[in-house]
């Protein structure tokens, strides 16, 4: 055991890459069966198979963006992701199926991107990108990515895998789409580079015959390998003209050994059972099998660690943050919608909500003739910028009432004036008196909000009314409840007051949500995450960088909306306008968090965009925001507590309107549920990130 893992180790250095006994499977999709192969270092390795047979998947466990689920891999002498190892990183330069370019970018920004990337001087990098564009046969380097052709884009692809010289290519299918000269050129380039013996490619191409240039090929099919050698030696033992019916051959071989197979049990290697599995796979060099081995206590802690390397480089967070704010002012359109949305909510809710209602109409039914009557002047004192009064009959106001074409009735009777005087002059009058000198009110309720209103105007009318009419004798008829001055806030305080705060907090939460989800499950899905992360970008690293660069934007949206809601809807602010801030601002990085949360665990946009809208009326709801916490019922006023935006509304509220600072527990403890659900959320999206890398 110990000489087979000696001899596999020093073969693993003189070989470009290694891989022994590798399985993968997708669920319950077998795609990589018991796969051998060995690409020899300075050599072109052509990785030929048919459509689906896994080659793609085999590339993407080399370059270590999928797990295997057993076996053992080395590139260039590691397993990819080894600490320290530049696999992925410099060592390689991979071109993906998948174009995996930024499509705002240009060719130019594309190339300076992943020179920043792996650390290329300026002029390196111009140097470079003068050679790729004219060897690549590249348009103008401003043009877009977005405007290039299906192949040119695949031709700044493979320029991206070229550009750091890296000492291994990997590259899936770079002439699919790319005409036969520049096809033959390429090849020709692959030829010369690794002519010195330093670099080594493996490439997998459709076209079987231009793999003829390749110095080793291997046939693959149904996650299997089924020939590896140098092309003239398969065509030579296959007695074949071309590499093509060579390969021919090999299937209808393998399809005969597959269907002797058939009779005893089933052949394709998806389907086969887990006893077959397990010997397919037996004695695997460094897989799970052998972590059991008491042998090789040092390899097995070295080999088994794939942590990458923990501590972030600001080259790459910078590298990232440029790229974000170059993506930024190529979509003028998105960042304009980036900044104004926040504020056109909060205008929005300021203006539509938590304001008195307005013309409202309420039908009068005035049983007095007398111009003097009391009942005219009581009613001169109601606002009539909220209430519309019509005077109507009885019958006509009830049934008007009742067709829902007025919110109220105010009826007086015939003899209010005098019945209200003797009221308030005498100190005993009889219940007649009391009520034919009382305003008879018939409400529609149905709409609470007008019905408070309705109530409160008319109580305030009476009041002006019984003032004029009294001068300072009024205080005999009034309420015998007194309001002073209010301690914190004043007697004006509209609900847009309450919600405020709340609406600011959920608004900066919500759209860093749905930003951070979207882009980084877009980026996923076009593969520009497998592609950064194989140049040697660690998950950390892109999680920081989206940080920062959204951090700018929340900055401005911030500035907006205190703007705004300061200074042109005068919500009042008692307190430090550095701690609103610094709230707000850790809000949106929850937001930004929950986000990455959502993207690391789900792959396509209309998923995460669910996830995003699927929280946002519950959160919204009982968070406390559109209406008090005080008034949810107590089992689920306790999960309420526990979400992220209560206790930061309250928070907010309390430094807002009564002033207060950190050293009260309403406020320092908005900020802690806060910090606590922004440690929460990033740790939850590293631990799904690394559990499904
Ligand atoms: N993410 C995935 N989830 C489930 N199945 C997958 C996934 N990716 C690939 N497969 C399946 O794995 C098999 C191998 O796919 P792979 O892309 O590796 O093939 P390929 O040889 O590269 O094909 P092609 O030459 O057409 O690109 C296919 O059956 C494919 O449907």
């Amino acid at each position: 055991m110990k000489a087979d893992l000696e001899a596999s180790l020093s073969a693993s250095c003189s070989s470009a890459i290694q891989c022994r006994d590798v399985c993968r499977s997708y669920g319950k999709l077998r795609v990589l069966s018991s796969l051998n192969l060995t690409v020899p270092q300075g050599q072109i390795y052509g990785l030929l198979g048919p459509s689906g047979c896994g080659k793609t998947t085999l590339l993407k466990c080399i370059v270590g963006t999928l797990k295997i689920s057993r076996g053992y891999i080395s590139v260039l002498g590691k397993p990819p992701a080894f600490p320290g190892h530049e696999v992925p990183g410099r060592m390689v330069g991979y071109m993906p199926q998948d174009i995996a370019l930024y499509n705002e970018f240009t060719i130019s920004d594309t190339l300076w991107f992943f020179g920043r990337i792996h650390g290329l001087s300026s002029k390196e990098t111009q140097e470079r990108m003068k050679f790729l564009i004219e060897f690549l046969d590249l348009p103008q380097k401003n043009s877009l990515v977005r405007n290039l052709s299906g192949g040119q884009r695949r031709r700044v692809s493979l320029g991206a895998a070229l550009l750091q010289n890296p000492r291994l290519l990997i590259l899936d299918e770079p002439t699919v789409g790319v005409d036969p000269v520049l096809r033959a050129k390429i090849w020709q380039h692959l030829v010369e580079i690794v002519k010195g013996g330093q670099v080594s490619v493996i490439i997998t191409t459709h076209y079987i015959e231009e793999a003829r240039q390749a110095n080793m090929v291997g046939l693959m099919r149904n996650g299997r390998l089924l020939a590896e050698a140098k092309p003239e030696a398969i065509m030579k033992q296959h007695n074949a003209a071309t590499l093509e019916s060579a390969f021919l051959q090999l299937c209808e071989d393998s399809d005969q050994v597959g269907s002797q197979d058939s009779s005893q049990g089933p052949v394709r290697s998806n389907s086969r059972s887990p006893d077959s599995l397990k010997d397919e796979c037996r004695e695997p060099i460094l897989g799970k099998e052998m972590s059991t081995s008491s042998d090789i206590p040092k390899l097995k802690a070295d080999w088994k660690v794939r942590a990458r390397h923990v501590i972030p480089k600001w080259r790459n967070i910078a590298a990232l943050t440029i790229k974000t704010m170059v993506r930024m002012r190529r979509n003028p359109g998105s960042l304009c919608f980036q900044f104004l949305l926040p504020v056109i909510q909060i205008c929005l809710m300021c203006l539509c909500i938590g304001g008195d209602p307005k013309g409202i109409k309420v039908a009068v039914v005035n049983n007095e003739t007398s111009s003097s009557a009391y009942s005219r002047s009581l009613l001169s004192f109601l606002d009539n910028t909220s209430i519309d009064q019509v005077n109507l009959s009885h019958s006509a106001a009830f049934e008007g009432i009742r067709n829902g074409e007025y919110w109220g009735v105010i009826e007086f009777g015939e003899n209010f004036t005098s019945y209200l005087t003797r009221r308030m002059l005498q100190p005993r009058v009889s219940r007649d008196i009391v009520e034919g000198g009382s305003v008879h009110v018939w409400l529609d309720l149905t709409n609470r909000q007008i019905g408070i209103m309705l109530q409160k105007k008319l109580h305030e009318a009476f009041q002006a009314f019984v003032e004029s009419k009294m001068g300072s004798q009024a205080y005999l008829v009034s309420v015998p409840v007194k309001f002073e001055e209010p301690i914190y806030g004043s007697q004006n305080t509209t609900f847009t007051t309450f919600v405020t705060p709340g609406a600011v907090l959920s608004i900066t939460f919500y759209l860093a949500v749905g930003l951070t989800a979207l882009s980084f499950v877009l980026e996923r899905k076009e593969g520009l995450l497998d592609r950064c992360w194989v140049a040697g970008v660690s998950s950390l690293e892109t999680m920081l960088a989206h940080l920062f660069s959204q951090l700018l934007v929340i900055s401005v949206q911030i500035t907006l909306l205190l703007l705004f809601i300061l200074l042109v809807f005068k919500i009042p602010n008692e307190g430090s306008l550095v701690l609103v801030i610094c709230l707000i601002v850790l809000q949106g990085v929850t937001g930004i968090s929950f986000g990455l949360v959502i993207s690391s665990a789900i792959d396509d946009e209309q998923s995460a965009n669910q996830a995003a809208l699927g929280i946002f009326y519950p959160n919204l709801i009982i968070s406390g925001v559109i209406w008090p916490v005080e008034c949810i019922p107590y089992p689920l006023r306790y999960l309420s507590l526990a979400l992220p935006q209560t206790y930061a509304s309250e928070a907010l509220r309390c430094i807002m309107y009564r002033g207060w600072g950190l050293s009260r527990m309403m406020v320092w403890r908005g900020f802690a549920v806060t910090l606590g659900w922004n440690t929460f959320f990033l740790m939850l999206a590293t631990i799904i990130l690394k559990l499904r890398t």
